[in-house]
């Protein structure tokens, strides 16, 4: 792998404790590069400025597991990434407080690493049928045929909805929301959206596509005789509030919905393209892959019985996220006046954190960008501190879906490896990032397809 450039412009080389101006060019340009030059010029934290917020951007493990799990209750995930609020309402994601509590109460049973075993089959079934019309020889698009997986899979454990008739429709309003909220997050003055400029009337035509298939799909499960289905749609519209009993309204139903589909598809889709991506530079790793999908599966297609033995399957996707984590970055806005690692913060100060400058760090890993899944085969990873590798967060606001995601992952990974040998297409450019909602390969990427 070819390690990203570290350089950023607009950044001077200030003490952390002055607020640095001139960030905002550099965080457009790329937030990755930003945060690892912070952390390359400021060491344990820095302070710096996006318009009128204050920021933190934190690198210290200790400061990092104050923020967000021993001191999370000071701060909310309000300000910064509110954009995403559009398209997620107040889902699980970006609800704050007492509403967040509940629904994450209401929601954990069924993301229990017990619980989403029974996924399993459906997780199979979706990739041996979605990838049923792969021919040897064909050239493909890696990225689009991982985006129909993922989401077909979560379309149908989560809400038993098959969305093959608007996957297109989908695929399209997801990419437009995608880099036009990314767009107006990292922009001081934005365009109101009653202003119809073409990227307001694209962004709003994008909302409303997604906004019919959810609200479709909440209004059938309601209509429907055989209301109660056993998913997790069944299990919001179930849940009656403690204290006055009623049940949930079809906006919050909406927005749990939006909030899973979008939480719960393009985060997986685009680690599996990474992983590939790795893959296919790294014979050595393909070979004990291929050895051990051999091995364990023997012929047969894999399932929630074979995710532990699929042990070097799961390495090599712990490893894509350490270099490539696709939830690269998050926010929190202090609610209170607190303190982190003795440094006081106040209200309405913001955080800045990404997994990504301690996955690089050489403090915490040997050789931190060479690609090497064996480092997870040893203690040495049990031992870092709990913050030096954070992939699915950590705390109250940690990833509900990470077990969900490890299994679909391992199923997908190794339904599609066992069949098919993938390469990059003659002249294919090496895949860089784009910092979008998640850390998306630039462009896609194209592969040819061979049977094994
Ligand atoms: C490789 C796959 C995934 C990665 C890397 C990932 C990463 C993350 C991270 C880092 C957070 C915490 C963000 C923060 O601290 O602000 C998060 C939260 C969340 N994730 Fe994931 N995620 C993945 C897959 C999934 C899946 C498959 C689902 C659903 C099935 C899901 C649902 C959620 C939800 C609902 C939250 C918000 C939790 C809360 O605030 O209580 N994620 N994810």
């Amino acid at each position: 792998m070819s390690p990203q450039p570290i350089s950023a412009s607009g950044l001077s080389g200030l003490p952390k404790d002055t607020f640095v101006g001139g960030s905002l060019k550099a965080f457009r340009e790329d937030p990755l590069v930003f945060m690892n030059e912070l952390h390359r010029r400021h060491g344990d934290y820095a302070r710096f400025r996006l318009g009128p917020q204050k920021f933190y951007a934190l690198f210290d493990p200790e400061m990092l597991k104050e923020a967000m799990v021993t001191k999370a209750d000071a701060f909310s995930k309000a300000g910064a990434f509110d954009e995403i609020k559009r398209l997620t309402g107040e889902g699980l994601v970006m609800s704050n407080g007492e509403l967040h509590d509940r629904q994450r109460r209401i929601l954990q049973p069924k993301f229990t690493r017990k619980h989403i075993r029974r996924y399993g089959e459906q997780m199979a079934e979706s990739t041996q049928r979605l990838t049923g019309d792969w021919v040897h020889g064909q050239q493909r698009s890696l990225t689009h045929d991982l985006f129909a997986i993922t989401f077909d899979i979560i379309a149908r454990t989560m809400f038993s909805y098959d969305s093959s008739e608007q996957l297109d429709r989908i695929e399209k309003a997801f990419d437009s929301i995608n880099r036009i909220a990314v767009e107006k997050m990292r922009t001081l003055v934005r365009v109101p959206l009653f202003i119809p400029t073409g990227q307001n009337r694209e962004y709003l035509s994008a909302l409303q596509s997604l906004d019919e298939v959810v609200f479709g799909i909440i209004a059938k499960r309601r209509e429907s005789a055989d209301s109660d289905r056993g998913d997790l749609l069944s299990v919001l519209m179930d849940a009656v509030d403690e204290t006055d009993q009623s049940g949930m309204s079809d906006r919050q139903l909406r927005d749990e919905l939006m909030t899973m589909f979008l939480a719960g598809h393009e985060t997986t889709a685009h680690t599996l393209a990474w992983a590939f991506d790795f893959v296919m530079r790294y014979p050595d790793v393909e070979n004990r892959l291929v050895e051990e999908w051999e091995r364990v599966l023997g012929g047969t297609p894999p399932g929630a019985e074979h995710f532990n033995e699929l042990s070097y399957t799961q390495n090599v996707l712990w490893e894509t996220l350490r270099l490539r984590p696709s939830g690269y970055l998050t926010g929190r806005t202090a609610i209170k006046d607190t303190e982190l690692g003795g440094l006081p913060i106040k209200r309405g100060e913001a955080l800045m954190i990404s997994p990504y400058p301690l996955h690089m760090s050489s403090r915490y890993f040997d050789d931190p960008e060479a690609f090497r899944p064996e480092r997870f085969e040893n203690d040495d990873v049990k031992t870092l501190p709990m913050m030096a590798y954070f992939p699915f967060g950590a705390g109250p606001r940690s990833c509900i879906g990470n077990h969900f995601a490890m299994l679909e992952m391992v199923i997908i990974f190794a339904s599609i490896g066992q069949k098919f040998r993938l390469r990059h297409i003659p002249g294919h450019p090496p895949v860089t990032y784009e910092a979008l909602m998640t850390l998306t390969p630039k462009g896609g990427i194209r592969v040819t397809v061979e049977r094994r």
